[in-house]
């Protein structure tokens, strides 16, 4: 990769690197403008010596032979061949060797975030359930090319220029895995609380990826319709307690569709085998009204 400073911006190769639009746990994401097609993109800056640390951390039981690195790797050789409008697209990776940053060039969603949270504003039901169809369809999809989320939430629903729901933050935390979708909670945090309570069973670290993921967009569409999230608390353990024990709540101040809160009931069911599945939720009377 050719790395100049242009001015006050780093130039990748064609792209322009400018303003920071996002970051995470997994790093930041800036503006960057490629002169080559006077486009615009979300450049995800992640750093590889993060990521052997954060690996090394997360990864419980036998070493796996594979560095972290090379689960990126494999990942992103799985997201340049995914293509589904509510999926956020990969354009290209800048990797060089001898630098530690990588670098993944994204489509640019112009809007960003679809809501931030915690918010007294939570979007309309009719605004959300237009925004629930489409991340229903992008994540049938990931499901159907046998890749779990694992960190579904409204942080990582991008929003396009016309409206439309673009799913991100595949690129790392997500497992790609053989034929059934099992997960093991070593490898695989998420969101504390978007998480599925099977996710938190000590010692169980077993359970379906797929189910795991109904369960978070479960969460997600709460907070979107209320502007928060379902199970609240000042420590993670207790957050983690109430997500498995507590029953949910819905707010009495704002008034939801019956339909719409049944909904919600049945992905936010505590045991895995009841929760609604992800094609069942495309025949469901609030989905399809
Ligand atoms: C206000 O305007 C804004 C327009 C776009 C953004 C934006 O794009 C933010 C994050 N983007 C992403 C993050 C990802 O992971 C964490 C991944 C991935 O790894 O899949 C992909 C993308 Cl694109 C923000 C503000």
């Amino acid at each position: 990769i050719s790395i100049e400073k242009s001015g006050s911006f780093l130039q990748l190769n064609q792209y322009k690197l400018m303003d920071q639009i996002g970051q995470g746990s997994y790093g930041l994401v800036k503006l960057a403008y490629s002169e080559e097609d006077s486009t615009h993109y979300a450049m995800k800056i992640l750093s590889k010596k993060r990521l052997l640390r954060q690996a090394g951390l997360m990864r419980r039981g036998p070493k796996k032979a594979t560095s972290p690195l090379d689960r990126v790797y494999r990942e992103i050789a799985v997201l340049k061949k995914l293509d589904h409008p509510n999926v956020v697209k990969l354009v290209e990776v800048l990797d060089d060797p001898i630098e530690d940053s990588l670098y993944m060039v994204f489509e640019l969603v112009k809007q960003g975030e679809v809501l931030r949270i915690p918010t007294d504003n939570p979007l309309a039901e009719e605004r959300v359930w237009s925004i629930f169809r489409e991340t229903l369809l992008g994540l049938e999809y990931l499901h159907y090319q046998k890749i779990i989320h694992a960190d579904i939430k409204p942080g990582n629903l991008l929003l396009t220029e016309c409206g439309h729901i673009k799913i991100a933050d595949l690129g790392v935390c997500n497992e790609f895995l053989g034929q059934d979708a099992v997960m093991s909670n070593g490898s695989t945090a998420g969101t504390p609380a978007f998480r599925a309570p099977e996710t938190l069973i000590l010692g169980q670290n077993v359970y379906c990826g797929r189910a795991s993921d109904v369960w978070a967009l479960g969460a997600t569409l709460y907070a979107l319709v209320f502007g928060n999230v379902p199970f609240l608390a000042d420590s993670i353990p207790l957050l983690y307690e109430r997500i498995q024990q507590d029953p949910l709540v819905f707010p009495k101040k704002l008034t939801v569709s019956e339909n719409l809160k049944s909904c919600i009931l049945l992905m936010l069911e505590k045991d895995a085998t009841r929760r609604i599945t992800v094609p069942e939720l495309k025949i469901n009377d609030w989905v399809t009204s």
